[in-house]
């Protein structure tokens, strides 16, 4: 699993060790532990993990790219909308207040979906992280950074005019709550209130790649395979 650390240095004493290894057998100690392989406490034998966000309004094609992604370049496929349709599924106790805030075409609470995004990259053994849909306001992002205690490396932003947006998640026949007129209006509405601040964030960091989402799934994705590849030539992918 990708959150453990594994292989600790044989110099350090038990005792340390023994409470090293407690620590780190929560996702708490994810940090800890990556803090201490940059100090070389920790022999790296894990990856540091590599995020990548992907960003974009309804229908821009998020998903649909996401997918090629993970093909051709082997990341874990996190989608923020499904872990959430998901414990809609579940039943669970917040099950409830996240169908009618989908339904609203609203955002659920940080922590709800921080919480979801950190389970699964526990749970994975991949390194490499797509998540998907997320950071869609201010608060989904600074709640990450403090919750996960990293940065993304890579923000895609799959940049659609709205009536193509539009017209796809009415065609997208997947029986999604919100894939209707009302809510669709509603999602473009906080879209451009709450998510392009997001966008414009990472803009100015220097980590946002901005893909003209328009033409066919293939022509979208030659614009997105480049940045993997450029990347896939340094070590730290
Ligand atoms: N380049 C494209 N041209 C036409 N249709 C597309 C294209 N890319 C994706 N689609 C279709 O548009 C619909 C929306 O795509 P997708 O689900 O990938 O969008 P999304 O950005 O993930 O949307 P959401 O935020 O609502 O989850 C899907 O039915 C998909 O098959
Ligand atoms: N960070 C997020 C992501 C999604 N939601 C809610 O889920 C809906 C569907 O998301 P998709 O990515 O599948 O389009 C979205 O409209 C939000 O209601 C969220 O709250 N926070
Ligand atoms: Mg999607």
């Amino acid at each position: 699993m990708w959150r453990r650390v594994a292989s600790l240095s044989s110099s350090i004493s038990s005792s340390f060790l023994a409470q090293t290894a407690s620590r780190l057998n929560t996702w708490e100690s994810l940090t800890t532990g990556i803090a201490q392989q940059a100090k070389g406490v920790i022999a790296p034998k894990e990856k540091t993990p590599f995020i990548t966000f992907v960003l974009g309004g309804p229908g821009s094609g998020k998903g649909t790219q996401c997918i090629k992604i993970v093909e051709t370049f082997g990341f874990a496929h996190l989608s923020a909308g499904d872990l959430l349709r998901r414990e809609i599924a579940s039943k669970s106790a917040d099950g409830a207040m996240i169908l009618n805030t989908i339904k609203e075409g609203k955002i659920v609470p940080s922590q709800v979906t921080v919480k979801l995004i950190q389970k699964e990259m526990e749970l994975s053994d991949n390194h490499k992280f797509l998540i998907d849909g997320f950071p869609r306001t201010e608060e989904n992002r600074v709640s990450f950074e403090q919750i996960i205690g990293v940065e993304p490396n890579v923000v895609l932003f799959f940049d659609c005019p709205e009536e193509e947006m539009v017209k796809r998640v009415l065609n997208r026949n997947e029986g999604r709550v919100d894939d209707n007129l009302e809510t669709i209006k509603k999602r473009l509405t906080v879209f451009q209130a709450l998510s392009l601040p997001v966008i414009n964030y990472y803009s100015e960091k220097g980590k946002l790649y901005t893909i003209k989402a328009i033409g066919t799934e293939d022509e979208i994705f030659e614009q997105v395979r480049p940045i993997f590849a450029a990347f896939e030539k340094r070590p730290s992918l």
